[in-house]
């Protein structure tokens, strides 16, 4: 698990470590470790870094202070070090020691200020970072030059131009191959857009620690994941690893049963339960065997957690299920089709005693709660507190937030999710995990881990039915 600190808390945080330490003496950790960073990354690429060149871009608070001390350290390994100022002023007493230690400065403005950038083996980014909340202005040339470069782009703390508490990108932020973040994971750099702009991020311990507490977000890893995952015990029975029930599918979109249904029973509860009309029960079990088919809630017998909603559509029939649905008193969660039917009805979820998963993409958490907006951790948590509900934000980043708990975010999947039935699988795969006990919030960012997973495991192009074929070989890994 990997715990993410926003600028208040780091801030904090330091300012309690520089009770115990030397002025100054955080600022030169940093400015060490982003050197080494620095000089690793650019000894691999080139095998040296003797003679190479680079420029440092330097804003007016402590980021540029970072940028030009860890330039005094370049000097001393025989880098030319070129500071190109953002602004008139810089870090008190920094600028006098980089020039002390060789170093050469000149403006942004300057004529040759791009060709600097341009000759540059590595380009340092020191123009903001927790103070970073606002758009980067800098003389188009030298943009076109930092955007258009081969050389190493490394970003101090965070890439400038990225809001670090929330992962917005402003006009002209900086893309980064590399960030050296200080004493703590910043949520920019979980959560996008400004994920993609931070590059590959390296630690710099600083110390900060043991004065950080209660993280704003946490990521899971595979080591979580392989500890919460429910795996069958030497003494386990259909009954003991969860039934799961799902209600998904219509006429008119038939393919989402299926998928939700694979999602689930690949997952490998105990038994899936498909709920639905005679025909789409014939459907279902001539695609998945071993699913067992009912024709109403009522009728289908003892069941650990509901998945509702994937292709149900949202005509009365389906108003009328999803309403019922509400007073089960095992966990549920609401997905698709059963979402866009709740958003009238958003303050009935509060009615529900049994733990309750909503599982929106940004489209249809507009519609139940209004635009996700320029923070949407907060948009989530807000969304939590309204319904009482485990909110799970699809997206680039998803984001799960629970009812006084901890958001988390999860970190695996891309892009190639973005086609039609993968959510559909998402929702079985959460079912197993609430049919198998887990508690809702892990159960959603776990299902949200795996099915990730499965599309980075998946070679080439992907469609929503490889994510099911993904299933097994990744549970028996996990479970190896
Ligand atoms: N506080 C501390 O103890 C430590 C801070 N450190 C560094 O200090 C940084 C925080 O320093 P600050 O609080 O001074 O804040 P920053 O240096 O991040 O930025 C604040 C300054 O940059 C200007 N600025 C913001 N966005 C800009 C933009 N797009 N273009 C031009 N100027 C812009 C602001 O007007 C302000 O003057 C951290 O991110 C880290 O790099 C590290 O040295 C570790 C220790
Ligand atoms: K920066």
């Amino acid at each position: 698990m990997r715990s993410v600190y926003d600028s208040t808390q780091v801030r904090a945080a330091e300012a309690r470590l520089k009770e115990f330490t030397a002025p100054g003496e955080l600022m030169q950790r940093a400015a060490y470790g982003l050197a080494n960073e620095c000089l690793n990354e650019l000894h691999s690429r080139r095998g040296g870094v003797y003679g190479a060149r680079a420029a440092l871009l330097v804003g007016p608070g402590g980021n540029g202070g970072d940028a030009l001390y860890s330039g005094v350290w370049l000097l001393r390994r025989g880098i030319a070090v070129h500071a190109l100022l953002v602004g008139v002023k810089s870090y008190p007493g920094a600028r006098e020691a980089f020039v002390r230690a060789g170093g050469t400065v000149g403006a942004i403005s300057d004529a040759d200020a791009a060709t600097a950038v341009s000759r540059a083996d590595l380009v340092i980014d020191g123009i903001a970072g927790l103070g970073s909340s606002r758009s980067v202005e800098l003389p188009d040339s030298v943009a076109e030059a930092i955007a258009t470069t081969d050389a190493l782009v490394c970003a101090v703390d965070l890439p400038s131009g990225v809001n670090g508490d929330t992962g917005q990108a402003y006009d002209g932020a900086i893309h980064a191959d590399m960030t050296a973040t200080f004493g703590a994971w910043k949520p920019a750099q979980v959560l996008a857009p400004a994920r993609r702009l931070c590059g590959d991020v390296r630690f710099v311990d600083i110390g900060l620690g043991p004065h950080l507490t209660d993280p704003r977000i946490d990521v899971l890893d595979y080591a979580d994941i392989a500890a919460i995952w429910p795996g069958p015990s030497y003494d386990s029975h259909k009954y003991s690893t969860g039934v799961v029930g799902v209600i998904a599918g219509s006429a008119q979109y038939p393919g989402a049963a299926v998928m939700c249904v694979g999602g689930a029973i690949r997952s490998k509860p105990g038994m899936v339960r498909y709920v639905g009309a005679p025909d789409a029960i014939e459907r279902i079990v001539a695609a998945w065997p071993a699913a067992v088919g009912a024709t109403s809630i009522d009728d289908a017998g003892r069941t650990n957690a509901w998945v509702i909603g994937p292709g149900m559509g949202t005509d009365d029939a389906a108003r009328s299920v999803v309403r019922s649905s509400l007073s089960l008193d095992v966990p549920v969660i609401y997905d698709a089709d059963a979402l866009t039917i709740l958003s009238g009805d958003v303050d009935r979820l509060r009615e529900r005693q049994a733990p309750t998963v909503l599982t929106p993409h940004s489209g249809e958490f507009a519609r139940l709660f209004g635009e996700v907006g320029d923070d949407p951790v907060e948009s989530v948590k807000a969304a939590t507190r309204r319904t009482g509900c485990v909110v799970l934000l699809k997206g680039p980043s998803t984001i799960v937030a629970a009812p006084g708990g901890r958001v988390l975010v999860n970190e695996t999947g891309s892009s190639k999710l973005a086609t039609a039935g993968t959510g559909d699988v998402l929702s079985g795969i959460i079912g197993a995990a609430l049919a198998a006990g887990l508690p809702a919030q892990i159960a959603a960012a776990a299902g949200a881990y795996v099915h990730g997973a499965l599309a980075d495991q998946h070679d080439g192009p992907l469609i929503a039915p490889d994510l099911i074929d993904e299933l097994p070989a990744f549970m028996a890994r996990l479970q190896a």
